[in-house]
């Protein structure tokens, strides 16, 4: 498989240093950044070829997989899937957008293509899609990160955003995706707080819900990304775990 990228920051960086293309029949091979010279690292670094155009790796891939932003989703995504080329999209918080994802939906029924959201920085998305069709009462987030992951300049805990999803992705588009998972898991705008704590090292996500199957909770504390605190870890081993699972006859959980 031939897979193309767009956006080689710190996710990119992850993934491409982790696949060995050998194992895994995973051959990343093209790279698109808007900043050229990051593109052309990861190219140079990875045996790959870095383009100025995003267009010319259309003819040439299998698969797209962004890691850029939610804005690079919403500007590229309906071209690559026009084209009959498969995504695996992180910048989650453009699809809270429904035009859009009304609009690529139907792109990718008339092309047969398909979009892969990958549960990136979070555990709990299987729970959440089994029972989102049974009487899910309430699905809460509660993310909390630190000051030089949200970009702040503070000494004490403070809530900077309280409210749903949809709301949370447009006031912090870099660093509450894992918001739009979640919602697009369940078919639910679900509420989100979003806390900046001096005290935290890691980018923590506690998802409750409850319902007619019971109740949960996970805690997710993440290590963030050297290059990018906004970042977890986590998000990149996701995407790689699910692109090596195309590849897989047997696949477990959902
Ligand atoms: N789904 C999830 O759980 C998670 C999603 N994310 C999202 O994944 C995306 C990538 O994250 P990182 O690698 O940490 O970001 P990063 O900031 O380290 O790298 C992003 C790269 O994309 C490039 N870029 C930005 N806009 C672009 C555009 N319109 N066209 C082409 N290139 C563009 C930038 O120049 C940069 O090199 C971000 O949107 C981030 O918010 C991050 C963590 C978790
Ligand atoms: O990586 C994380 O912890 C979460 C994140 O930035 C996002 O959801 O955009």
């Amino acid at each position: 498989m031939k897979v193309g990228i767009i956006g080689c920051g710190a996710i990119a960086n992850i993934i491409a240093s982790t696949i060995v293309p050998e194992d895994n029949n995973i051959d990343i091979e093209y790279f698109y950044d808007n900043d050229v010279e990051r593109a052309e690292n990861l190219a140079s670094f990875a045996n790959g070829v870095a383009v100025l155009d995003l267009n010319d790796m259309l003819d040439k891939v299998d698969l797209v997989l962004e890691c850029a932003s939610p804005d690079s989703v919403k500007e590229h995504a309906p071209n690559v899937l026009s084209h009959g080329i498969d995504m695996i999209i992180m910048s989650i918080g453009a699809f809270m957008d429904k035009e859009f994802y009304s609009k690529v939906n139907d792109i990718c029924k008339k092309k047969g293509t398909r979009i892969h959201l990958p549960s990136g920085a979070v555990v709990g998305l299987d729970g959440i899609k089994a029972v989102a069709d049974f009487n899910l009462e309430e699905v809460n987030l509660v993310t909390r990160k630190s000051p030089k992951s949200l970009g702040k300049d503070i000494d004490e805990e403070e809530v900077l955003f309280e409210g749903k999803a949809s709301e949370a992705v447009k006031e912090f588009p870099l660093n509450i995706n894992v918001a739009a998972t979640i919602s697009l898991a369940c078919n639910q705008d679900i509420n989100v707080k979003i806390i900046v704590d001096p005290n935290v090292d890691r980018n923590v996500h506690e998802i409750t819900a409850k319902g007619d199957f019971g109740e949960f909770k996970t805690t997710t504390k993440n290590f963030p990304c050297s290059a990018n605190p906004k970042t977890s870890m986590l998000a990149a081993l996701s995407a790689i775990k699910l692109l090596k699972s195309f590849n897989e006859s047997i696949t477990v959980g959902l």
